[in-house]
C-alpha cells in the first residue's frame, strides 16, 4: 500500500513561503500554510478560545479588488459561505463560518490532516485499486448527500478531494471539499456557470446550460479513471483538442492500462464518464451500489481478503430494520463507533448470571436463547440482544437472565455505555427509538404469549 511520510509533508509545506505567514486572522492564530488555489491561500490555525485547529481560506487581494463588489472571487466566496454550518457530513469538510472581512474575507474550516489525491494521480503513486474504489464509494455517498442538501458541487477533481492520513500515512479516509463553484439549487441570487476544470468536466457543462447531479457523477468518474490508470480520460496538448476530445471520443479502456482491472471495474467507470447524463447512473446511491458490488463480488483484487470495508459495513447497516431510521450520516457514526466482532459457533454472548454492559445487534448469523437449559428464542439478522440488561436501570436487574450461544457464525454491531455516548445526540436519539420498537415489541410478544399460551414456541 502506497504511503508517505507525514512529516515530510508537512516540512515541504512549511518551508512555501514562511516568510509571508500572517501572525493572525481574525481571533485565528496562524500556524503554518496548508496549501493554495487560485484566487485564496489556506492556513492551519488555532482557535484558541476552543483549543481546536482550523483551516482558514482566505482570499487573495487580487480575486475581490473591488471591495465586495461582482468579482469571480466574490462569488467563488459567496457560494461557499452560504453553505457555512450546513453541509454535515462525515466525508464533507465542514465549512465552520464565514467571515465578510472588508480587506480579505475568509472561510473557517474545519481541518482535515493530510494531502489531496492529486498527490495519488501520478503513475509512480497510485494506490491500491480496492481503496480507490472505496474512496470512490465514499464519495458517492458524500456527494448523493450533498446533493439531497440541494447543492450540485460542479468542480469535483482530485485538488478537491482531500484524502485523510494516519500517523504512518496511510489513507483512512476522504472528504470533499472547495464548495465555491457549487451550484445551490436553494440560493435566489444568479449563480455563476462555465466553471470547473475542463479534464473532469462532462460536456454539458462545457456548453454552460444547466447541470444536474450527473456532471458530478461524470466527475467522480473521470477523477477514479486518474486514480486507476495515471492519466485523466482525456489528455490533449491545448483547452480546444480537450473539449473535442470529451464531446466525441470515448476514453481509452482502463483494461488494458493497468493490471488487475476487471472488465466490470472498467464498466462502472465508462458508464459514470457516458457522454449523455441520461445513459450515466440515475442517481448517487446506483453509482455507489455498483462501487461497492465491485468488492462484495470481489471482481477487483483485494489487498486483504478478509477485511471488512467500510463500504459493506455502511450497506450492512442500511440493510438492517433496526437501522432504518438512521441517515446516511449516523449510519457513518456507527460504522466508524461500533464494536464490530465476529464470533465462531458456540460462542457464548453472554452467561445467565454475568453482569451486562454491552449490547449488540446482530449483522449477520443467528443466536439462540437458552433459560434453564431450554431453549427459547432464535435470534437473526437486525435483531438486538443483551439491551435489557444494557438499559436496566439497577445493578441487579443488570444481570443476564439468559444464556446466549451463536448457532450461525455471527457478525455483531456492539457499544458500551462508553463507547455509545461518544455518539452525536442525534445517533444516540436513533437508538433510543430503535430501542423502544424492540421492547414494545417484545412486550407485544409476552402479552400474547400470556393470552394464548399455547401459541408460543
Ligand atoms: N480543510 C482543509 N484542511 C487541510 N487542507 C486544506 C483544507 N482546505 C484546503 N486545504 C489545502 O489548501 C489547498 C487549496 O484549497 P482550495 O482548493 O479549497 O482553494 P481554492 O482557492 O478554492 O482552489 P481552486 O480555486 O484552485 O480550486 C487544497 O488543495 C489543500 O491542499
Amino acid at each position: 500500500m502506497s504511503s508517505i511520510p507525514f512529516d515530510s509533508l508537512v516540512a515541504d509545506q512549511a518551508l512555501i513561503s514562511e516568510h509571508d505567514l500572517p501572525g493572525h486572522i481574525g481571533k485565528y492564530r496562524v500556524l503554518r500554510r496548508l496549501g493554495e488555489g487560485a484566487t485564496s491561500d489556506v492556513f492551519l490555525a488555532l482557535d484558541e478560545f476552543k483549543g481546536s485547529e482550523v483551516a482558514i481560506k482566505r482570499m487573495r487581494a487580487w480575486a475581490q479588488n473591488s471591495r465586495g463588489g461582482d468579482t469571480m472571487g466574490n462569488r467563488f466566496f459567496a457560494a461557499e459561505a452560504s453553505l457555512a454550518g450546513r453541509l454535515q457530513h462525515p466525508n464533507v469538510v465542514q465549512i465552520l463560518d464565514a467571515v465578510p472581512d472588508e480587506d480579505a474575507p475568509f472561510l473557517v474550516m474545519e481541518y482535515v490532516p493530510g494531502i489531496t489525491l492529486k498527490h495519488f494521480c501520478r503513475s509512480d503513486r497510485l494506490l491500491p485499486l480496492d481503496q480507490i474504489v472505496e474512496l470512490g464509494f465514499k464519495c458517492a455517498m458524500a456527494l448523493g448527500y450533498v446533493f439531497r442538501q440541494g447543492v450540485i458541487h460542479r468542480d469535483v477533481k482530485p485538488a478537491n478531494l482531500l484524502a485523510v492520513l494516519d500517523g504512518q500515512g496511510q489513507v483512512t479516509d476522504v472528504k470533499v471539499s472547495d464548495f465555491g463553484s457549487a451550484l445551490n439549487l436553494n440560493a435566489d441570487q444568479t449563480q455563476v456557470h462555465r466553471v470547473g476544470s475542463l479534464a473532469y468536466m462532462p460536456p454539458e457543462q462545457i456548453e454552460g446550460g444547466d447541470v444536474g447531479c450527473h456532471a458530478d457523477i461524470y466527475s467522480l468518474g473521470a477523477v477514479l479513471y486518474h486514480l486507476i490508470a495515471g492519466r485523466p480520460p482525456f489528455d490533449a496538448p491545448n483547452q480546444m483538442a480537450l473539449m473535442h476530445q470529451i464531446y466525441h471520443q470515448a476514453p481509452q479502456s482502463l483494461v488494458g492500462l493497468r493490471s488487475g482491472v476487471s472488465a466490470e471495474l472498467d464498466a462502472v467507470v465508462m458508464k459514470a464518464l457516458a457522454k449523455h447524463p441520461s445513459e450515466r447512473y440515475a442517481d448517487w446511491d446506483s453509482f455507489g451500489r455498483a462501487l461497492s458490488e465491485l468488492v462484495t463480488k470481489q471482481l477487483i483484487p483485494l489487498a486483504r481478503l478478509y477485511e471488512v470495508k467500510d463500504s459493506e459495513r455502511f450497506n450492512l447497516l442500511r440493510s438492517l430494520e433496526f437501522f432504518a431510521g438512521f441517515g446516511d450520516v449516523e449510519l457513518w457514526e456507527v460504522v466508524h463507533r461500533a464494536r464490530w466482532r465476529r464470533y465462531p459457533v458456540d460462542h457464548a454472548l453472554y452467561k445467565r448470571g454475568q453482569e451486562g454492559n454491552s449490547f449488540h445487534i446482530i449483522a449477520q448469523g443467528e443466536v439462540e436463547v437458552f433459560r434453564d437449559g431450554n431453549k427459547v428464542a432464535t435470534l437473526g439478522t437486525g435483531t438486538s440482544v443483551g439491551e435489557m440488561a444494557y438499559l436496566a436501570p439497577n445493578p441487579q436487574l443488570r444481570k443476564h437472565s439468559a444464556d446466549i450461544r451463536v448457532t450461525q457464525l455471527c457478525t455483531t454491531i456492539s457499544f458500551t455505555p462508553e463507547s455509545l455516548s461518544l455518539l452525536s445526540p442525534e445517533c444516540q436519539h436513533r437508538f433510543d427509538r430503535g430501542f423502544i420498537q424492540v421492547l414494545v415489541r417484545r412486550l407485544h410478544a409476552a402479552h400474547e404469549s400470556l393470552a394464548h399460551p399455547r401459541r408460543i414456541l
